[in-house]
């Protein structure tokens, strides 16, 4: 019988339970006791989805309490220093913890250390824990986690096939410790205890799955050879067991070679992120081993075309039999756990979608069509291509006005009218700001007070009358303290925004939202992404009143707030039935129409937030430029209207600009903010290098932490800053939004920050 399986199932709850154990544990409200049995509940819920769904194992050791990498790290002893003397009876847990929060042993009187660094897991959004090695790194199996959730499933009667993150793909994920080495060296040390994690699980147990997700990228030659003898180490230890290794996130066949050359029994493929690899990889994967194709996009919530999958499986069925196996394209980490909890969605938009349980469904459904014919599961498949017909056909998703303002898109809508240069000089005269000019990112605090509001406003116990009312307060307020602290350029600080992204989303049209929809972002946190399932267009203006609004409050400039059309559809489930690249130059030209109202409601700043424009960059380079092409045309698209004497502003965060400065300067927004304050203005080296013509505003504090940073602190990066780039281009602002910040520091953190950009006027003026 050939398997349908998943790679992983969410660990976030259907009902955010983990986010709830975790956060009435850390606040000391429930016991240890107690967080574990939420876990263990946790896992008995994913388990029983899997066999209710019919899959053939439950997959173990997918449940963490943080993070995935960080419970490899765990498995392997990786723990820095730092962490190293707890001797807390819950020895386990509170150093994990700890490792991943930063704060400081439980009853402990010690400073807090940082926590270990967090970046984003390849390109999704979901954030791992990153391993610190040493260069003399110790490896020895510190943690039974694998071990007692593999005999907890054995003992509940199930099948279980624990997942382990591969040594090559925990080792690429690491960092140095203390000065950079080779990781690869450490690979003799950490095989070894590899080998001894495999020969310590249970006899049951028939298959493993190693996780090399880094055979889909472009690897340097070093890592490549480095596959073939760590996989001959581990096939020896595996005794009778069986390794599946599973790549996904992208194509591999610059790899197949090497996967070819592993003496595991299964290799399993994404064909959902690169459908083209299909044939290959059949043709030249040996008959005799199994190969698990991810046919189910396990990235985003569409129901899959199951009859046309079935097309593409079937030959390969005939040829291999039973040693094909079915599975979602990854882990379902990133999609929410269950359909049938959404009740506000209208049903024929439910139709449409497929959350982590009913891509188990799918995935047995084809297993079945395949193993027993399409007639045992008939009704099945007739409900699917009704689904599938119903989404192709339906007028929601296309709008003929916004298709044709696509077919007419112009390479002068892509352009500002005028050269930087020019609209500069247009600029200075209109705008007058002094040297050095400051400003904020956009977002001030967002208080208890103003969240309550906007959920009252919501959930309809206020009126619109009284919420326009406490919004407009706000505002005034915030407009109040800015000119108290005189900065130049004020925002209106955005209260009335839950998220930047979906407060847009709700306000056009082809957005749909989710009631429990959560995906896990890190640890207790969690996104709830708008669906985009049609054309998107703009009914109404966005923002308009409430910026005219604040720029009646003043005399100063006022900017005007967006969020870019890159970043509206990075941080959505997108639709997959258009290219991304149509569904961002729709999002671009409701945007561009943003703009122009703003204009004409006499708004003269307008900033368009850009923070995940350097997480779209797909993995592999060779499709690389592609996506900074439509990326570039999607922003430009939106701000290319602009008068010239409209200074256009974006704003990045969380970036690493070195690849990407080429795209950055192409954007050619006239002033770019970002976050550079933790990197102590080395990033500037590269705007420097590249010549980056228009103006910068590297932050020149870090906002993600309630510390106040000093005049000296700020008045050094200043300088800093100004070393790179002249001070005629230099801006000063934080490094990105306020929002998670509270006042007070607010207040004294700008305050400094201000009376360093005046002290650095009256000494660079003097020049
Ligand atoms: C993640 S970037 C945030 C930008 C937004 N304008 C804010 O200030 O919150
Ligand atoms: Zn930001």
């Amino acid at each position: 019988m050939s398997i349908a399986h998943t790679l992983g199932f969410p660990r976030f709850g259907a009902h955010r339970e983990l986010k709830q154990a975790l956060e009435r544990f850390w606040s000391g409200k429930s016991s240890l006791a107690e967080l574990l049995e939420a876990g263990k509940a946790i896992r008995a819920a994913q388990w029983s989805a899997e066999s209710h769904a019919g899959l053939d194992f439950v997959t173990v050791n997918d449940f963490s309490f943080y993070d995935h990498v960080l419970d490899a790290s765990a498995m392997l002893g990786v723990v820095p220093a730092r962490f190293r003397d707890a001797k807390a009876a819950d020895a386990d847990l509170d150093v994990y913890f700890r490792m991943a929060r930063g704060r400081s042993q439980a009853g402990s009187s010690k400073a807090d250390v940082p926590a270990c660094e967090m970046t984003k897991w390849f390109d999704t959004n979901y954030h791992y824990i990153v391993p610190e090695l040493e260069e003399n790194q110790h490896f020895a199996i510190s943690s039974r986690k694998l071990f007692d959730e593999s005999a907890e499933a054995l003992a509940a009667g199930y099948r279980p096939k624990p997942v382990i993150l591969g040594p090559l793909t925990f080792l690429w994920l690491s960092k140095s410790a203390g000065k950079e080495f080779d990781r690869l060296s450490l690979l003799s040390r950490l095989v070894p205890v590899y080998e001894e994690v495999l020969r310590s699980l249970d006899a049951r147990i028939e298959w493993i799955q190693l996780d090399e997700p880094i055979l889909a990228l472009d690897l340097p030659q070093a890592w490549r050879t480095a596959f073939p003898q760590t996989y001959q180490a581990l096939a020896r230890a595996t005794q009778n067991r069986k390794l599946l290794v599973a790549t996904y996130f992208g194509g591999i066949l610059e790899n197949l070679e090497i996967a070819t050359a592993l003496p595991v029994h299964g290799l399993h493929i994404d064909a959902v992120r690169a459908p083209d690899q299909l044939d290959q990889v059949h043709q030249q994967w040996p008959r005799e081993r199994v190969l698990s194709v991810g046919m189910i996009d396990g990235r985003n919530i569409w129901r899959t075309n199951l009859n046309e999958a079935l097309k593409k499986l079937q030959p390969i069925y005939k040829e291999r039999g039973d040693q094909l196996w079915i599975a979602p394209s990854c882990s379902l980490l990133h999609t929410p756990v269950d359909l049938n909890n959404e009740t506000r969605l209208d049903e024929e938009l439910k139709s449409w979608l497929a959350f982590a349980v009913q891509k188990l469904e799918e995935t047995h459904i084809l297993k079945q069509a395949l193993a027993s014919g399409p007639d045992t599961v008939r009704a099945a498949l007739d409900a699917n291509a009704h689904a599938i017909e119903s989404r192709r056909r339906s007028p929601r998703t296309r709008n003929p006005l916004v298709r044709n303002r696509i077919a007419n898109i112009t390479d002068a809508m892509k352009r500002r009218s005028q050269a930087y240069a020019m609209r500069a000089q247009a600029q200075r005269e209109k705008l007058k700001l002094p040297l050095l000019p400051t400003t904020t990112i956009g977002s001030f605090p967002q208080t208890a007070e103003i969240r309550s509001i906007r959920r009252q406003y919501k959930s309809g116990k206020i009126s619109e009358q009284d919420y326009v009312k406490a919004m407009r307060h706000e505002i005034e307020q915030v407009v109040q303290k800015q000119t108290e602290l005189d900065l130049d350029v004020l925002v209106h600080g955005e209260p009335e925004r839950n998220d930047m992204v979906e407060y847009f989303g709700e306000l056009l049209e082809g957005f749909a939202f989710t009631q429990n929809g959560w995906v896990q972002s890190y640890g207790s946190r969690g996104v709830k992404p708008p669906i985009i399932y049609g054309d998107v267009s703009r009914p109404a203006p966005m923002t308009v009143e409430w910026i005219r609004f604040a720029q009646s409050l003043t005399s100063r400039p006022m900017k005007g707030m967006l969020t870019g059309p890159v970043t509206i559809l990075q941080w959505s489930f997108v639709r997959d039935d258009q290219p991304r690249s149509d569904t961002a130059f729709q999002i671009a030209l409701a945007l561009r129409n943003e703009v122009s109202d703003l204009e004409a409601a006499g708004i003269n700043v307008i900033q368009i937030d850009e923070p995940a424009l350097r997480e779209g960059l797909p993995l592999k380079a060779s499709q690389r430029d592609a996506y900074l092409k439509w990326a570039v045309d999607a922003f430009r698209l939106s701000s290319g209207g602009a008068a010239p004497s409209t200074q256009i502003h974006t704003h990045m965060c969380y970036a690493e600009f070195n690849e990407i400065i080429e795209s950055i300067a192409a954007l050619d927004a006239d002033v770019i903010s970002i976050e550079s304050s933790r990197s102590r203005m080395e990033l500037l080296e590269v705007f420097q290098r590249f010549e980056y013509p228009n103006e910068i505003g590297p932050g020149v504090y870090d906002i993600h932490s309630p510390r106040v940073p000093s005049k000296e602190e700020i008045s050094e990066l200043l300088h800093a800053a100004a070393r790179y780039i002249p001070v005629s281009r230099l801006w000063v602002n934080p490094d990105c939004g306020l929002k998670t910040r509270g006042w007070p520091e607010v207040m004294e953190s700008l305050a400094n920050m201000v009376a360093v950009a005046k002290a650095m006027r009256a000494e660079y003026g003097k020049e």
